[in-house]
């Protein structure tokens, strides 16, 4: 299922965040949207889940398959979120609940949006912790997140999010907060997520170095617009825009 953004501008507050950004995401393919600290990756991320803040306003359109996510009523919306369109966070505290076991967590989800029976959600939960490579599925899933390191949540929280095999996943620096031992973990499963699942993922990273590990596409952003867009090989070894040049310049060693 592709998600195509077309001329998507945001303001808040009289402020104009975004000034017409164009983004197209394929399925089974990594998109990298890279950008300085403000530029608009996070807004843009949001806005595909409808969950710009309160008082925005937006023109433009968020397409997935036909129906505009911009303008579609918050029932429809609220099917589409977790179902359709998922999102990881950088820190997978905002995701996971403190208080609930990783069992409680996953299953709660499905039951509401798949309306599958305990017995059914439970063997499917055991199954994700699998895909996202939990050690011991059983035991984990009785577990509360604080008992797992932030590699292993981090994990868990793309569980959660894949939970009702959305196409879209929204990962926005899914490893900013990680280790950096841990941090390739955690791309490599996003990648082979995207290849097994054919998901649509949009990795949001304000890292050229996360960006060329994994994306195969790659989108830079200033000033709430996007300057560059192409294959990551294209974009990261012969950038035409010069603040991408100025990206690549800021990175220590080789890229793509
Ligand atoms: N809730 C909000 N209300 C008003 N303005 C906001 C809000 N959240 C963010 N902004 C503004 O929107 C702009 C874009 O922010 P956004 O978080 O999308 O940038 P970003 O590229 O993701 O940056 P970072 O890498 O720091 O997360 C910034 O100027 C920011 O100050």
């Amino acid at each position: 299922m592709t998600l195509t953004i077309s001329n998507l501008q945001v303001s808040i507050g009289g402020a104009k965040i975004l000034r017409g950004v164009d983004l197209a995401l394929q399925p089974g393919k990594v998109h990298g949207l890279a950008g300085e600290s403000g530029s608009g990756k996070t807004m843009t991320g949001l806005a595909t889940l409808g969950l710009l803040p309160h008082g925005a306003t937006t023109s433009g359109r968020v397409d997935l398959a036909g129906r505009d996510l911009l303008t579609m009523p918050v029932r429809e919306l609220n099917q589409v979120r977790g179902k359709e369109v998922a999102m990881v966070f950088q820190d997978p505290a905002t995701s996971l609940h403190p208080m609930l076991t990783v069992g409680r967590q996953l299953t709660e989800h499905m039951r509401h949006h798949l309306r599958l029976d305990k017995a059914t959600a439970r063997a499917k939960a055991f199954e994700l912790l699998g895909k996202v490579r939990i050690p011991g599925a059983e035991a984990a899933l009785k577990r509360y997140p604080h008992q797992f390191s932030g590699g292993m949540r981090q994990r868990i929280a793309i569980a959660v999010a894949l939970a009702c095999s959305p196409k879209v996943l929204i990962a926005d620096e899914p490893t900013t907060a990680l280790d950096v031992t841990v941090q390739a973990g955690v791309l490599r499963l996003l990648r082979s997520l995207c290849d097994d699942l054919g998901l649509a993922v949009l990795l949001v990273t304000h890292d050229l170095g996360v960006m060329s590990a994994v994306a195969d596409e790659v989108s830079v952003m200033k000033d709430g617009l996007v300057v560059e867009t192409g294959p990551r090989e294209r974009v990261l070894r012969t950038p035409s825009h010069a603040y991408t040049r100025s990206l690549l310049d800021a990175l220590p060693g080789e890229t793509a």
